[in-house]
């Protein structure tokens, strides 16, 4: 029988980017990727938000990212900002500093949302990972379409704690099939840990207009660290100032690109939509 029987938990959403949390802080049990999935059935999320003790000395716990189809991601900003709006009251604190498998991130409050600061990002090939040298990160030599007319190509890649790759595009994100091409470049061979793909149009140079296939959970509303990766590409191409406003099919965040640390700071609104209770039989299968 699974140890989540009767566990309470949080359904909320980051701009639209549907996120479980579940506090597992007093160390009772381990989520394996099928419950994540068993949850996921019963209660659809993009992301499963699980809380566990504190593994590093000043941390104030140790956080795994769940997608839909079980497996794991090393960030998450609009969980993050989830996170936070449940844990800083438990902990006594306006200020967080949660550790996940790949990052150290940093949570405040910040008006009626909170920001998160994402950490330095990284470019180099093997960092993202790509599977080969495909030339220079800010524009890889990858395109997705007919040789000829390819349908969009040249993204930017970066490590933002989980791997993005960001392809830049002239018109509304809106007006491509971003629902047949996401999985097709996520399942790439050239990105051996799959990768989430954004589709980005700059309107000018402080708004970016976004919208995001994830790997392992397909389209969202809103993805948080997609909205950085792209923040930090349009600066390293010249195209947009260190701060800038993304617009995701869910909402508005803010993005500044820190001059003096190279840390990404992501701003953005929670909302929490109700509290459930794990019951055993979701789990029966999971065992
Ligand atoms: N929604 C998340 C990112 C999920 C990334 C995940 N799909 C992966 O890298 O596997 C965010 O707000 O940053």
């Amino acid at each position: 029988m699974s140890g989540l029987g009767n566990r309470p938990y949080l359904k909320m959403n980051g701009i639209g980017n549907e996120i479980v949390v579940l506090d597992l802080t007093d160390g009772s049990h381990a989520v394996t990727p099928a419950e994540a999935r068993a949850i996921a059935a019963r209660e659809p999320f993009d992301q499963l938000m699980v809380l566990y003790p504190p593994q590093k000395a000043e941390t104030d716990a140790f956080m795994r990212i769940f997608n839909t189809d079980g497996s794991q991601s090393g960030a998450c900003g609009n969980g993050t900002r989830c996170v936070s709006w449940y844990f800083m009251p438990v902990a006594g604190k306006d200020r967080l500093l949660l550790q996940t498998p790949t990052s150290l991130v940093e949570s405040r409050r910040a008006g009626q949302g909170f920001t998160v600061d994402m950490g330095p990002p990284e470019f180099e090939w093997q960092q993202i990972p790509l599977a080969r040298d495909a030339g220079d990160t800010k524009a890889i030599d990858f395109s997705f379409g007919p040789v000829d007319a390819p349908i969009i190509q040249a993204p930017s890649v970066v490590n933002m704690g989980n791997p993005h790759a960001v392809f830049w595009v002239d018109s509304d994100p809106a007006d491509y099939d971003l629902g047949t091409i996401g999985p097709q470049i996520e399942h790439d061979p050239l990105f051996p840990e799959r990768v989430n793909i954004s589709l980005a149009e700059v309107r000018s140079r402080d708004h970016i207009v976004l919208r995001v296939w994830e790997r392992g959970a397909g389209l969202t509303r809103a993805c948080g660290s997609a909205a950085c990766a792209t923040a930090v590409a349009a600066v390293r191409l010249g195209k947009t100032e260190r701060k800038v406003r993304i617009t995701l099919p869910g909402g508005d965040l803010l993005i500044e690109w820190r001059e003096s640390d190279g840390h990404v700071l992501m701003t953005g609104a929670v909302e929490l939509e109700h509290e459930g209770r794990f019951t055993a039989d979701w789990f029966a299968d999971a065992a």
